[in-house]
């Protein structure tokens, strides 16, 4: 229903003074039913209707909107908007409208009808429309541009507000290409004041920002980004017997609580959901892998309560403002501290008490460095800005790991890294490492513990060195940006399917590990049979497109065998392969079988291959590579002679074989299988098989029923399994 307008709406014509506090506070009572301004909202709101541009960094739900949709009431004309998301505009248009406010939105998601009925009114000579919302894409287009010039001429621009101004910035953790270019607003529309806001910019973001948006003497308000009414708190996955029953209890215990769970991968989001609405928790998954009509309406339901939890990956929730949200849980370790602030920070927007909860694993932290040094391997050629951004990457991520394996207060880990001195006392024991220090300390040294066992085991040292590699020189890339050039110019979602992508959706993640079997199983044949529903659809041919594999895909992951081959050389000792061409050759078997099949059979396959590569031993291993070997080499190899053709064996490479005996370890398997003899004994013996899923699973479960090859094999599995333990709640 359309409210009638407030006498106060014109309080001052187009002149720029300031107004005073108490006619805005009117303003804010009449249309949006608060009291008064929150933080540093009326100062932002007093500085750009006097006509002055304005940086505005307020904390995650501290209020930003308001700085533009008062203004946008106190004076005629129009206020421009530009959104990072279309959901995002939605949702505040839609509650603009339930208010009686005149607020559009321009997106290719709309009807050309309604689109025209909005431009009729733009070219009005008097607008109705006060608030505008379009993307950063549509700014860009000349024809946008004029048609903005245009209004601007007629005096009806008064204020143009770029919401989550940190894209702009290749500093910010969700850069987007699109925001450069509204770097070229100041000169199109001089006079017109800018007002920038953002919830998470460290020093050199906001700097980035105003220069970027060349913003003149700018009133740069900061409000502390202490979020009081939020408990952090660390579960650390590897001290857990199960962390999705860990998390179903938490969410049981808490009551029907709104919750949003963040995920890495995409399947996770699937495997997790499907595991809490077992557990009777009502629940979906939401993330870019689903159409457009089903993530709006689960998100639909979210909103209006219909179900409680969202497990999503990040491509949820910026700007989506449901005030109640009680419990934010990340369930893989996000790759940033100001990623983390931001989605944490969608929990309490009431103000009243909520939860951050973040698991913790040490595979997950090894899957992310992988991810972050798979995405620097990418670039050949880097450029110095691409270097810089991908140190950056890396050292963002470390402060995520400090959060988390670090001890004390994580309240003050969270400010210190936006640059914000905190005192001790500010915490008021609202993070567990302040209200338990002691247990957390406890878990922290068993967390130790795990890691040099698993350390131990060889099954880190790969990561490791390859993080400490990584900052110190090589080249990296900033790698989880919100791209949104060069795809289709309005999506709405933009996690998109890059290499990253495939890297995180590779099987073997301790997640995936947890869930059952049986439930593995049932979610792999139903991927399958939705495979040959799609197949024989008629959309076949644009879904082929979607699960075709790109080169990006295939170099990361012949990037992953290169990895789990050289992790097979520190677990086993000297391996007497080559390792770039190995890696080439079982990604090369993979695509060969599953090209065709697209993606996830495709993954499915490398993921086999890469359990396989984990279990197998020296022998295994330059037996199944030798089968590649020309069949000239047959008759050389007796004869001791080095292959002319390239090969995959060390034995082409410049080190002889009694390097690679003096390299062996004693004891050894490569000791009792010197590379010479498996090349020998490979050409009779038949090699062994690549097991399909079912079979590695079956495998395990036989090893499992066989308590002495258990107890060979896996020494550590039982004793890590009794000193896991379910968390004191
Ligand atoms: N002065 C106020 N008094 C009470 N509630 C307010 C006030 N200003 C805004 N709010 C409410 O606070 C909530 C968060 O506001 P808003 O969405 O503008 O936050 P934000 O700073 O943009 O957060 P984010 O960074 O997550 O986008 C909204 O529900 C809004 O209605
Ligand atoms: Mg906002």
């Amino acid at each position: 229903m359309k409210k009638s307008p407030l006498p106060l709406q014109n309080i001052c014509g187009n002149e720029k003074k300031i107004i005073g506090k108490e006619a805005l506070v009117k303003l804010l009572r009449w249309h949006f039913g608060f009291s008064d301004f929150r933080g540093k909202q009326l100062e932002a709101i007093q500085a750009v209707l006097s006509g002055r541009d304005c940086f505005c960094l307020m904390p995650t739900g501290g209020g930003k909107s308001m700085c533009y949709q008062i203004p946008a009431l106190a004076k005629p004309g129009i206020v421009l908007v530009v959104s990072p998301l279309i959901a995002l505009m939605e949702n505040q248009v839609m509650a603009l409208k339930e208010k009686g406010i005149a607020a559009e939105f321009l997106s290719s998601t709309q009807t050309s009808h309604v689109k025209n009925k909005i431009h009729e009114d733009l070219d009005s000579g008097k607008p109705s429309t006060r608030l505008l919302y379009v993307t950063p894409e549509l700014i860009a287009t000349p024809g946008f541009t004029s048609k903005l010039t245009r209004i601007h001429a007629r005096g009806s621009l008064k204020l143009i507000a770029i919401d989550e101004a940190h894209c702009i910035s290749t500093w910010g953790h969700d850069f987007r290409p699109s925001y450069r270019k509204l770097s070229s607003m100041r000169s199109c529309l001089p006079d017109v004041p800018i007002l920038a806001l953002t919830a998470t910019a460290v020093p050199k973001v906001q700097k980035d920002v105003i220069d970027s948006l060349c913003l003149q003497d700018p009133l740069v308000l900061k409000s502390s980004f202490n979020r009081p009414n939020i408990y952090y708190e660390v579960r650390y996955k590897d001290l857990l017997d199960d962390a999705y029953a860990d998390l179903s209890f938490v969410l049981k215990s808490s009551g029907d609580v709104c919750a949003i769970i963040y995920c890495l991968e995409r399947t996770t989001c699937d495997v997790l959901s499907a595991h809490l609405s077992k557990n009777g928790i009502s629940c979906a998954a939401y993330h870019a892998g689903l159409n457009n009509k089903l993530r709006s309406s689960v998100l639909d339901d979210w909103m209006s309560s219909k179900i409680q939890v969202v497990v999503a990956t990040v491509a949820f929730g910026m700007g989506i403002d449901r005030k109640d949200v009680r419990i934010v849980c990340h369930f893989n370790v996000p790759k940033s501290m100001e990623a983390f602030y931001q989605e944490s920070g969608r929990a309490g927007r009431d103000q009243l008490p909520c939860r951050s909860l973040l698991y913790y694993g040490v595979d997950d932290r090894k899957k992310m460095e992988f991810i972050l040094r798979s995405a620097a391997s990418k670039q050949s050629e880097s450029s110095s800005s691409q270097d810089r951004l991908s140190k950056k990457s890396i050292s963002d991520f470390n402060q995520m790991v400090e959060y988390c394996e670090g001890s004390g207060c994580r309240r003050k880990k969270i400010l210190e890294s936006f640059g914000e001195q905190m005192s001790a006392s500010l915490c008021k024991k609202s993070c567990d490492a302040c209200k338990h220090p002691n247990l957390v300390a406890k878990y922290l040294e068993e967390l130790l513990t795990v890691c040099t066992s698993h350390q131990r085991n060889g099954s880190s040292r790969i990561f490791i060195s390859s993080s400490t590699d990584m900052t110190h020189g090589e080249q990296f890339s900033e790698f989880w940006n919100h791209d949104d050039e060069g795809g289709t110019s309005e999506e709405d979602i933009s996690d998109s399917d890059d290499g990253t992508e495939i890297v995180r959706s590779l099987a073997g993640s301790k997640l995936s590990r947890k869930s059952g079997v049986k439930d593995k199983i049932e979610f792999l044949q139903h991927a399958e049979e939705n495979y040959y529903r799609n197949k024989n659809s008629d959309k076949q041919v644009n879904k082929l497109d979607k699960n075709a594999i790109s080169e990006t895909m295939r170099e990361s992951s012949r990037q992953r065998f290169l990895n789990a081959l050289k992790e097979a050389q520190q677990r086993l000792g000297t391996l007497s392969i080559e390792f770039e061409a190995s890696a080439v050759f079982f990604e090369n078997q993979c695509y060969k079988k599953y090209g065709k099949s697209g993606k996830s059979f495709y993954y499915s396959q490398v993921a086999s291959t890469l359990r396989w590569i984990k279990m197998a031993n020296s022998c295994e291993l330059t037996d199944r590579l030798l089968s590649v070997i020309p069949a000239p080499l047959e008759n050389t190899l007796p004869k001791e002679e080095p292959p002319k053709e390239p090969s995959l064996l060390l034995q082409n490479h410049p080190m002889k074989a009694t390097d690679v005996e003096l390299h062996s370890n004693v004891g050894t398997e490569t000791t009792m299988c010197s590379p010479l003899q498996t090349q020998k004994a490979s050409l009779s013996a038949r090699l062994p098989a690549i097991p399909s899923f079912s079979e590695f699973v079956n495998r395990k479960k036989t090893k499992n029923n066989n308590p002495g090859m258990s107890e060979n094999q896996s020494p550590h599995s039982s004793k890590k399994s009794s000193e896991k333990r379910m968390r004191l709640q």
